[in-house]
């Protein structure tokens, strides 16, 4: 509000002010004229400060209801960005970000799994078969490992788990646990078979980089599709390749 305008609002009760002042000071001035002038200002002024308080009240709650959409709007786009949208599991880029991140600070071990000639489910039972079992394996994870466990679908039908552990041999039996679960699952009509899942484990210290933690996972999952399906094969446990790729010289040395 510039000064002019300012002056211009209350130039009737400035007047009335005068007056008062001027009857205040003066014995014999006709004080009850002042006083009724001031009052009916002063009245006029509550009214219209009762009315600015209502309004920017009602203002305050339309800003906070809106702040609230916009609050529940973020977190709906961040959950779509970083969530598969059939299985509410982690999304491919937030399983990078959310290992990347765990690598920086602890050592990991990297759970891949993938379901078993999935393919014959979809032919044999339809796509939307299909897709609740890739659903309900989802669930099976959560259920077995806890509704905090980062699940991640990287893939189709292959999904991740990112397990901080400095302890190798506990990362074996997470992944041991999973294949059970996944084999004991039972996923309901039309579904009357036992499904299965490959799984492989890679353990990393602490600063490997996310590409050569997922390669060693995927080989070892490799390893034990090549085994017969539905078992676990560790990464340090695989024989070593008959012609070594160029090895990095440090387990934990950063990828570039
Ligand atoms: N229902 C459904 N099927 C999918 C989805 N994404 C990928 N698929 C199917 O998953 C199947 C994967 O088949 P393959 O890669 O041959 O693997 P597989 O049959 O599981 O065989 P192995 O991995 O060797 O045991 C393909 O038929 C894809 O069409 C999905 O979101 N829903």
């Amino acid at each position: 509000m510039t000064p002019k305008a300012d002056a211009d609002l209350f130039a009737q009760e400035s007047a009335a002010l005068a007056q008062a002042r001027a009857a205040h000071a003066d014995p014999r001035a006709d004080a009850r004229a002042a006083l009724a002038d001031m009052i009916g200002h002063y009245e006029r002024l509550m009214r219209e400060s009762r009315r600015l308080i209502r309004r920017s009240d009602r203002a305050e709650l339309d800003m906070n209801q809106m702040n609230r959409q916009l609050h529940e709007l973020a977190q709906q786009l961040e959950y779509r960005a970083t969530h598969d949208p059939l299985s509410g599991a982690l999304n491919r880029a937030a399983v990078i970000d959310q290992a990347s991140a765990c690598l920086q600070q602890e050592d990991m071990a990297l759970i891949v799994l993938d379901i078993d000639h999935f393919k014959w489910i979809n032919d044999d039972f339809g796509h939307p078969a299909g897709d609740t079992v890739i659903k309900t394996v989802v669930s099976c994870l959560r259920k077995l490992l806890g509704s905090d466990a980062a699940v991640g679908r990287v893939g189709g039908e292959e999904f991740s788990v990112i397990w901080p552990t400095a302890d190798a041999e506990e990362a074996r039996e997470v992944a041991g646990h999973i294949c059970d679960a996944i084999a004991d699952q039972v996923f309901g009509a039309p579904i009357n078979r036992q499904i299965t899942a490959s799984v492989g484990v890679s353990w990393n210290p602490r600063g490997t980089c996310f590409e050569l933690a997922y390669s060693r996972a995927d080989e070892a999952l490799y390893a034990a599709k090549r085994a017969g399906r539905n078992c676990v094969k560790i990464h340090s446990q695989l024989p070593p390749p008959v012609t070594p790729p160029p090895a990095p010289s440090d387990a934990s040395t950063p990828c570039h």
